[in-house]
Parts: structure tokens; sequence; C-alpha cells
């Protein structure tokens, strides 16, 4: 069997953390996740409170620690304590600011404050790391308008390999020639 590809979602939120609220964006983006992704996949969640260095800390430990694709929700918004995008620049060696822009047109579609998120998707070393609004429900909206991409960014990161169900998501990769 395939090795499995290595997923790590990481919730950024200051009351998630603190067991304020339930979260329910990681449990969302995991599902979203399972009923996309057909070949062998590993699933770790993670609850970080908003903040620079640790939100960036964080994600250099998961790059080291081997993650092939990374999800980061929540903090992204223009509130003091939203520090995310800073946190992925920080820690980024390539940036792709075609995800943001084809996330944040799918979401102005549902609200016009989508205009707001400063969303974004990066690279480390061989990591996809893709940023996504806090709001549970914008998770599934940011995933369906970008993911045909992000097969094909892993395998030119040399990350792991992924297939998807085409029925949900038709992952686009070119033909050589
Ligand atoms: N992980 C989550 N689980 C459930 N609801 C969430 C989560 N993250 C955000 N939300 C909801 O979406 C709203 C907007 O998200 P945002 O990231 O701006 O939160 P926030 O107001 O900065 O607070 P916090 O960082 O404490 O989650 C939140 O007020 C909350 O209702
Ligand atoms: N699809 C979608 N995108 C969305 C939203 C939403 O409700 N749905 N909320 C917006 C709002 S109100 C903000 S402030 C920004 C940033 O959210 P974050 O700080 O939780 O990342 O995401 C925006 N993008």
């Amino acid at each position: 069997m395939a090795t499995p590809a290595r997923i790590a979602i990481l919730v950024v939120s200051d009351r998630a953390a603190r067991g304020e609220y339930e979260d329910k964006g990681g449990p969302g983006a995991e599902a979203w996740l399972r009923a996309v992704i057909t070949s062998p996949v590993e699933i770790a969640r993670h609850i970080v409170p908003d903040g620079r260095e640790g939100v960036a800390a964080r994600l250099r430990a998961l790059v080291e620690d081997g993650a092939d694709l990374i999800l980061v929700t929540g903090g992204t918004g223009p509130a003091p304590r939203d520090q995310t995008p800073e946190a992925v620049t920080d820690v980024a060696h390539r940036e792709y600011p075609g995800f943001g822009e084809e996330m944040r047109r799918a979401s102005l579609r549902e609200v016009p404050t989508a205009i707001l998120s400063r969303q974004t998707a990066v690279s480390r070393d061989a990591t996809l790391i893709i940023t996504l609004p806090g709001k549970p429900s914008a998770i599934a909206t940011c995933l369906d308008a970008v993911f045909a991409a992000v097969p094909y960014c892993l395998d030119l990161l040399g990350a792991g390999r992924i297939e998807t169900d085409p029925a949900r998501i038709r992952a686009f990769r070119p033909k050589a020639g």
C-alpha cells in the first residue's frame, strides 16, 4: 500500500484553545478531507491560541515532523490578535497568492466581509500550508474553491501523493507535452 499522505489541521483560536467553545473548525476540515481524499491519508488535529510566535513555532514543528499539507484555520482577519498571516509569512519559503485570491472570490459570493480575510498559501520545504478563515462554514467554501490544484502542487513540491474522489473534487494534473 502507498505511504499515507500526512495532513495536519491547525486550529488557531483563543477561545477554542481555552476550551471556551467547542472547536467545530478542526472536525469540519477533517470531515471535508475524509470525504474528498480517496488515497491513504493520516490526519492530525491541533489547537493553538492566536499569536504570531506560537503559530509559527507550531508550523515549523509540523513541517519538521513531515506533514505534506497543513490547513490552518482562524486568525486571518484584521483584529489585533489575528496574526496567522504574519506567522505563515515568517515560516514561508515561497508564497502562492492565487490560493487566497480564489478563496476570497468564492467566499465573497457568500459574505461581503470575506474581503477581510488575509488568507493565503505558502510552502516551507516540501510542505504546503494553506490558511482558511476560522468560521467553520468558511472551511468547505474555501477548500471547494482551491483543492483541485492541491494534489499537483504537492507532486511538484515532492510531498506525498493525494488522490481525490472526482465526484467531489477533480484533481487537475496537467499531462506532459
Ligand atoms: N474553531 C472554531 N470552532 C467553532 N467556531 C469558531 C472557530 N473559530 C472561529 N469560530 C467562530 O467564527 C467566529 C469568527 O472567527 P474568528 O477567528 O474571527 O474568531 P475570534 O473572534 O478571533 O475568536 P477566537 O480566536 O477566540 O476563536 C468566531 O467568533 C466563532 O463564532
Ligand atoms: N466563506 C466565508 N469566508 C469568510 C467569512 C465567512 O463567514 N465565510 N468571514 C469573513 C470574516 S467576517 C473575517 S473577519 C475573515 C477573517 O476570519 P478569521 O479571522 O476567522 O480568519 O474571514 C472572512 N471570510
